[in-house]
């Protein structure tokens, strides 16, 4: 990591930009895809799939077998595993659900708002460098409590043409079977645009590399909605001398080998627990199987001293981080000044990997800065919150003069009529 010293602020807009391919080009190769997929459905995602992961595919669909036969292969232990996190997840977001609280503004005008699924919904689940079935749990357990009617799943076949068997026990956990063996760009376009296997969904949710992001972009801009962008893993660690240096290295690892595109970055107010941490981390990712890949992040990525507390969270509030660890007996003082992050992890037995698996909260999150203005995936995310108000008779004569005033100034004349058309049916 590169370590930089007491940076003035006036470069800190450099310090805190995340390396990203080029939109450009991403966007060259995946027009064309989608383009393919919305005129010639199976046959292109058949094509690409070939293309792409390597294998040729006569059915899309994972049948009912292949789902079952999944149970049979994951050890006990894992699936009790997963069973606790789904519990866990589902308790967090159980509690998310709002009911209709209908509210008097005057007498006689109430308005309510109440939360409604969206009817079809398809997930996507990353499989190219590692089968994330733990966001799965994280897009299917919100998606079943929101009480969404067509939950579609889409995650790329390995080149025997099997989907891994943690994805589909999991997706059977909570109640997903239309999973399609289809993979990045094309899986968007599937799903955006139906095709003969896949079905048409109204909202695409889940991370992915860098095509399925531009994508799901893509996408959104014909009408498409979609979670948000969430692209590759990033983290930022906040930590002080009381921080173990083991633990800070750990957990800057555990993003960093997510993929060579995700971001980690280190703030301290501590020369000395920098430099243990960089130590930490030349020990620890040796040991990793994906080594290469963390290496190549830390590559791009900083540890930065910085003069005081305050200094430390107005760069971090800047920065925006997907996940932020507050690695320091002094969290609970911290945590409020925090702004801008997808998710907070608070004191030094909080690490990062306990929410992307298993604490209760979602794991997929705004990266890339998105966290200034958008909120990770919840209960929300798969529902529309309608509006309902209902105005009696005796409401129209509270309600009804200031909306011709109003109505009038605005030169809106159908409008004002539109009440004063009934309050003097009143009179
Ligand atoms: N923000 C979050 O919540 C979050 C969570 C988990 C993972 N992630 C990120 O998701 C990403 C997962 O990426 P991945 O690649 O492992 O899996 P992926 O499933 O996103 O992408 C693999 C697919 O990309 C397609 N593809 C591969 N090479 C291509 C090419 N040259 N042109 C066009 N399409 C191509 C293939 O069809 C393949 O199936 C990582 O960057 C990781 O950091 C983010
Ligand atoms: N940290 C990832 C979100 O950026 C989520 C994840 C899934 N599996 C492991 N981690
Ligand atoms: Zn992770």
């Amino acid at each position: 990591m590169q370590f930089i010293s007491y940076p003035s602020v006036s470069v800190w807009p450099e310090l805190i930009i995340r390396p990203v391919a080029s939109a450009a080009d991403i966007r060259q190769r995946v027009v064309p895809i989608l383009d393919q997929v919305r005129q010639e459905g199976d046959d292109a995602l058949v094509r690409f799939t070939e293309q792409f992961d390597k294998v040729s595919l006569s059915q899309l669909q994972v049948s009912e077998a292949e789902i079952q036969e999944a149970e049979q292969v994951l050890s006990e232990e894992l699936k009790s595993a997963i069973q606790a996190a789904r519990n866990n997840i589902t308790t967090f977001h159980q509690a998310q659900l709002q009911q209709p609280e209908p509210i008097e503004t005057m007498p006689g005008v109430t308005c309510w708002r109440k939360s409604v699924a969206i009817d079809k919904v398809g997930l996507y689940i990353p499989g190219g460098t590692a089968p994330l079935f733990s966001t799965v749990l994280m897009l299917g357990v919100p998606a079943q409590i929101a009480g969404c009617k067509e939950v579609v799943l889409c995650t790329p076949a390995n080149k025997e043409g099997k989907v891994h068997p943690a994805i589909l026990y999991t997706a059977h956990l909570v109640g997903i079977h239309k999973i399609f063996k289809v993979g990045g760009a094309q899986a968007i376009g599937a799903m955006a645009y139906g095709t003969q296997s896949v079905p048409k969904v109204y909202k695409i949710f889940g991370p992915g590399n860098q095509y399925v992001t531009a994508a799901k972009q893509i996408v959104s801009q014909e009408g498409i909605s979609i979670d948000m962008p969430a692209g590759p893993s990033e983290v930022a660690v906040y930590a002080d001398d009381t921080a173990n240096p083991a633990f800070v290295a750990a957990d800057l690892l555990s993003q960093a080998e997510h993929g060579v595109d995700s971001h980690v970055f280190l703030v301290s107010v501590s020369e000395k627990l920098i430099q243990e941490a960089q130590k930490q981390i030349e020990e620890q990712v040796k040991q990793l199987p994906r080594m290469a890949m963390a290496a190549q992040t830390l590559q791009h990525s900083k540890a930065i001293l910085v003069k005081d507390e305050a200094e430390a969270i107005e760069l971090l509030n800047q920065y925006a981080a997907e996940h932020l660890i507050l690695a320091t007996d002094r969290a609970e003082i911290l945590a409020p000044l925090v702004t801008n992050a997808g998710s907070v992890f608070m004191g030094h037995y909080t690490p990062e990997a306990a929410g992307d698996y298993a604490s209760g909260t979602n794991h997929t999150l705004p990266t890339n800065g998105y966290a200034r203005a958008y909120s990770g995936v919840s209960v929300d995310s798969f529902v529309k919150k309608i509006t309902f108000q209902q105005i009696t008779a005796s409401g129209i004569q509270q309600v009804g003069p200031i909306v011709e005033q109003m109505a009038e100034a605005e030169e809106l004349m159908a409008h004002k009529n539109a009440v004063s058309i009934r309050l003097a049916s009143l009179i």
